[in-house]
């Protein structure tokens, strides 16, 4: 069984626990479930610098990257730098994170937030809504398109953006009609691990017009984002080239930095 499907597994028999003990009517009496969410989708098309800037304690490929920082004083940077959006792992076991810094980090910023999840299930999507998220991650490689289609419909229901995860030609057909407001091409193979920014150059040309084309993954360079803005992508999803410094608020100002002189050469 490759990695991928390990946590799908796993969160699969994650979620049916947590829908025995917190009902849906539970989650929907959050103060944050009727609250006004916020299109990520747009912040990008807005921003100058179009970063969603990652709060990320390990991974997989990477075991741990920063686990002595408060969420809170991580997006709060992240934003202070210039970010359009903020992308906050809940997963656990793999990842380190949880829904608490989902909470905190909704707490802490205005900026849209993305909840970075294995969406698996419908009652995951109540669960962004009712933390605070904005946006929600939809993984091409582990959902069917009847799956895609329902989480899909459930997330716009309740007003949240979708950024659609895909990493190769078959899972963007696969994504075909299915109402993203973002396509994310992920760099990293989640299979293999293997990073290449080549892989959104090469996808670029697929993704339909009028979806905001976002990059995801293995970038550590300003000048990288230069070029890709070249193809079209007007979001970046970067984690680990932030989070495995002491200061990722202050490392997120030196990139935003020297990206403008990037984009102004
Ligand atoms: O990051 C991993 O190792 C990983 C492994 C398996 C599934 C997902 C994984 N990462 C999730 C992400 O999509 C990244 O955290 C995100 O794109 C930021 O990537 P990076 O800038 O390379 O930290």
């Amino acid at each position: 069984m490759n990695i991928l499907d390990k946590i799908v597994a796993d969160k699969r028999k994650e979620v049916a626990l947590k829908k025995s003990l917190i009902p849906e009517s539970q989650l929907k009496k959050s103060v944050l479930f009727n609250r006004n969410v916020k299109s990520l989708a747009e912040s990008l098309k807005n921003s100058a610098s179009g970063i969603i800037a990652e709060h990320k304690r390990r991974s997989p490929s990477k075991a741990v990257i920063n686990q002595s920082l408060n969420v809170q004083d991580v997006v709060r940077g992240y934003e202070n730098a210039g970010a359009a959006g903020i992308s906050v792992l809940t997963d656990g076991k793999y990842f380190g994170g949880s829904l608490d810094d989902l909470l905190l980090a909704r707490a802490s910023v205005k900026i849209p937030i993305l909840r970075k999840e294995f969406m698996i299930d419908e009652y995951q999507i109540l669960e962004a809504k009712a933390h605070g998220a904005d946006a929600i991650l939809l993984i091409a490689a582990v959902l069917s398109k009847e799956e895609l289609q329902k989480l899909a419909n459930s997330a716009k229901d309740l007003g949240l953006d979708i950024l659609l995860e895909v990493h190769n030609e078959e899972e963007l057909e696969k994504s075909a009609g299915i109402p993203a407001d973002m396509i994310g091409v992920n760099n990293r193979n989640l299979k293999t691990f293997e990073v290449s920014t080549e892989n959104s150059k090469k996808l670029a040309k697929l993704i339909p017009d009028g979806i905001v084309k976002v990059s995801e993954s293995g970038i550590s360079n300003p000048e990288v984002i230069s070029d890709l803005r070249d193809y079209g992508y007007e979001g970046f999803l970067i984690g680990e080239n932030f989070m495995k410094t002491q200061n990722p608020g202050d490392a997120a100002i030196h990139f935003i930095e020297k990206l403008k002189t990037a984009i102004t050469r």
